[in-house]
Order: C-alpha cells, then structure tokens, then sequence
C-alpha cells in the first residue's frame, strides 16, 4: 500500500516533464525552420551551403527517379535528353539568367566535338542549355560510383575515362572517334572540357589533347564553347552563391579535315587562345552585352586557326 502512492506521484512526474519536453519540442520544432530561414537571408555561407546541397540532392533525385525509365530503352544517348530535361528547371531555382551567343553554330549536319571550358559542377546548368541532340560528355570514371547518378550517366551513354591511366584513356579516345565516323549517319557529337578538372576563376588551364585528337582521329570539326566566369554570383572559395546571369558563347568551328596527329599541338594551342580571349572578353563586360556582340561579329568569318601559335608548354 506505501509504494502505491509513491509509484504514482513518480509517474505523473514523469508525466510532467514528459508534457514539458514535448511542448519544448514543439516549439523547438516550428522554431528551428524559422532559425533557419533567418540564417539563410544573414548568412551567406550558409545560403551557399544549403543551394549546393540542393543541387546534389536534386541530380541524385532526378538520376534515381529517371534511371528506371532509361534503363527501358537500354544504353543509349537518346537518354541524355532525359538527363537534359531534368537539369533544365535548376536555374530557375536559383535564379540564374543565361544568355546563349552563336548557338546557330552548333547547328551543323555532321558529328563534331564541343570544348568547354569548366569553372564548377554548375557548369552542368550552363551545359544542358546548350547541348545539342545525341550529344555526350567524356566524364571522368569516379563519377561511375555516385550510385544512381553512376548508374543515370552510364545510361546515358556518358564516355568514361580513368584520367591518370593515360593509355586506357586514349583507347577509349580512340573507340569513340571510330564511332564518330562510323554513326556518320545518325551523327555523334562529343562534349570535352579539355582541361581535364574544374578551375574556378577568370582564367583556363593548359588545354589536355584528348579533345583534339578525338577531332583529328574522326576528322570532324570543333565547336569551342566558353562560359562566363562564375565570380559575380557563384564562388566556392568563398561559399558565395547568390542569383546573377551567365553568358554562353559559342565560337565558330574549327576544321580539322586534312589535320594529322602532328599538328594536334598547334591546333590545341590555337583553341586555347581563341577561348581565352573569348573569356577575358566576357570578364571584363559582363554586362555590356552591345561591345562583345559587335566584337565577335568583326571577327565571324575568321578562322580562329591562324592566330597565335605562342606554344605556351602547357604542361
Ligand atoms: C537519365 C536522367 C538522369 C538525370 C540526372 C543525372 C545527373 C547528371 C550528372 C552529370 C552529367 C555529366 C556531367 C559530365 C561532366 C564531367 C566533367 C569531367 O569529368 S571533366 C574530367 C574528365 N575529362 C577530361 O579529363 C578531359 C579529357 N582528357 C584528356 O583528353 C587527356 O588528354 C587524357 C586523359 C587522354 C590524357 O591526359 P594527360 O594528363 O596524360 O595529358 P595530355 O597532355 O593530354 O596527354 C599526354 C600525351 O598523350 C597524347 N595523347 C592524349 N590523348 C591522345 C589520344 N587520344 N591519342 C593519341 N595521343 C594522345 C598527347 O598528345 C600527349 O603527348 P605529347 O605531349 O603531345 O607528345
Ligand atoms: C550517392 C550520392 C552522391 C551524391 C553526389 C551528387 C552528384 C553530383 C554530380 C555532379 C556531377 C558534376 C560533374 C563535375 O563537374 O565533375 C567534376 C569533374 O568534371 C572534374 O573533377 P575534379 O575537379 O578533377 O574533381
């Protein structure tokens, strides 16, 4: 009889300080989305954080909602539009206005291959406004093991490289300019960033041949592409995200027809300067669209392929 009462002011005491944690964490939980968004507007840092995070989640959703549909189809690069269409709504979410140069010059009837320069992964929204049909990247192999975003790009017919295994590199290289001219037919055009790691800034890495010899070895033209540096609004160092626009500017073809593996030096160096001055172009009007619309139609016609063979060793 002594313990019955005991048993019970110990349970309602419990009770009390059970009514008092799930009030406080009521309150902890409709504070903390408040606390959040408070954080979000203050700190930058944290706004960079949680828009990255959003990207990776929102490529990880789309790769694991899309990939069973591709699989239907199998292994082919019809499923790149798949990829594309799911990448298209992200820069609206983060408001960022793109503005495309010379696209009309990626409307050609044949297979080529795109150089691009690569700033960040968010070089992908610039990406897939620009990709033309049955259109590739060569991505680098790790990408391979980011489970169902692997598993998404393989679907889509991604080429893969092992970059430090530079042999195996150059053989898959190889198997994918013979298809180039083999899928003459139903054209392949291949998409590069030839520095071979993202670089963030105003400026581009020495220039890997890969690209160049992909061009040579199938004897198709190539598209370079440049994207505006991310500075306004996007850097990573300093975990700075905010909305802003980009400029993509697509420059006229270089030929390669008649171009023998000796001459992949020249032409890498060639390209590399016509996207430099491009890209210094760009960074210094960022906003003055008129100066380098005029600009680049001075120089049209030109072939990019006569300027500067200043062979900076580009290793
Ligand atoms: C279904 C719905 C799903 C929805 C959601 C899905 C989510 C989507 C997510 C994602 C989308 C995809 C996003 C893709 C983006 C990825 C981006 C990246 O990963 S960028 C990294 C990889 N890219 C490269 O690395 C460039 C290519 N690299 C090269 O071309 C290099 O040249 C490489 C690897 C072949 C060799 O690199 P070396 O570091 O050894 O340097 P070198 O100077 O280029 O070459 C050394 C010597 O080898 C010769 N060489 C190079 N390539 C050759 C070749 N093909 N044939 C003959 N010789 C060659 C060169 O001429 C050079 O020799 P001499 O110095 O000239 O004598
Ligand atoms: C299992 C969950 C994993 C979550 C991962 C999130 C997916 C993000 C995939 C974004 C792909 C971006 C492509 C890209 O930009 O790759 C970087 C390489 O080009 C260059 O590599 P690096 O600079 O040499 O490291």
């Amino acid at each position: 009889f002594q313990e019955f009462p005991g048993g019970w002011s110990g349970s309602s005491l419990r009770g009390g300080t059970m009514d008092l944690l799930l009030l406080l964490l009521l309150h902890g939980l409709l504070l903390l989305p408040l606390a959040a968004l408070l954080l979000y507007r203050c700190s930058s840092t944290f706004q960079y954080l949680c828009k990255m995070a959003f990207f990776n989640c929102w490529i990880v959703a789309m790769a694991t909602l899309l990939s069973p549909f591709a699989a239907f189809r199998g292994r082919s690069v019809e499923n790149m539009k798949l990829l594309r269409a799911s990448l298209l709504p992200l820069k609206r979410f983060y408001g960022i206005r793109m503005r495309v140069r010379g696209s009309e010059r990626l409307q050609l009837p044949g297979p080529f291959v795109i150089v691009c320069n690569h700033q960040a992964s968010l070089d992908l929204i610039g990406m897939v406004e620009v990709i033309p049909d049955r259109c590739v990247p060569i991505a680098k192999r790790e990408l391979l093991y980011l489970g169902t975003v692997g598993w998404a790009c393989w679907l889509s017919g991604i080429i893969f490289i092992e970059r430090h295994r530079r042999d195996a590199a150059i053989g898959v290289i190889s198997r994918t300019a013979g298809t180039m001219r083999r899928e003459n037919v139903s054209r392949l055009c291949v998409w590069v960033f030839p520095e071979g790691t993202r670089n963030p800034g105003r400026s581009m890495l020495p220039f890997k041949r890969g690209a160049f010899h992909l061009a040579v070895q199938a004897q198709v033209p190539i598209v370079p592409i440049v994207i505006s540096p991310y500075c306004d609004f996007f850097s990573s160092k300093e975990k700075r995200f905010t909305s802003g626009t980009c400029t993509i500017q697509v420059l006229p073809r270089v030929e390669t027809r008649g171009l023998s593996p000796k001459d992949v030096p020249k032409l890498t160096e060639s390209v590399w300067q016509a996207m430099a001055k491009a890209l210094a172009e760009m960074s210094m009007s960022d906003h003055g669209d008129q100066d380098t619309e005029q600009l680049q139609l001075g120089e049209d016609r030109g072939s990019p392929q006569g300027q500067g063979d200043t062979a900076e060793s580009s290793k």
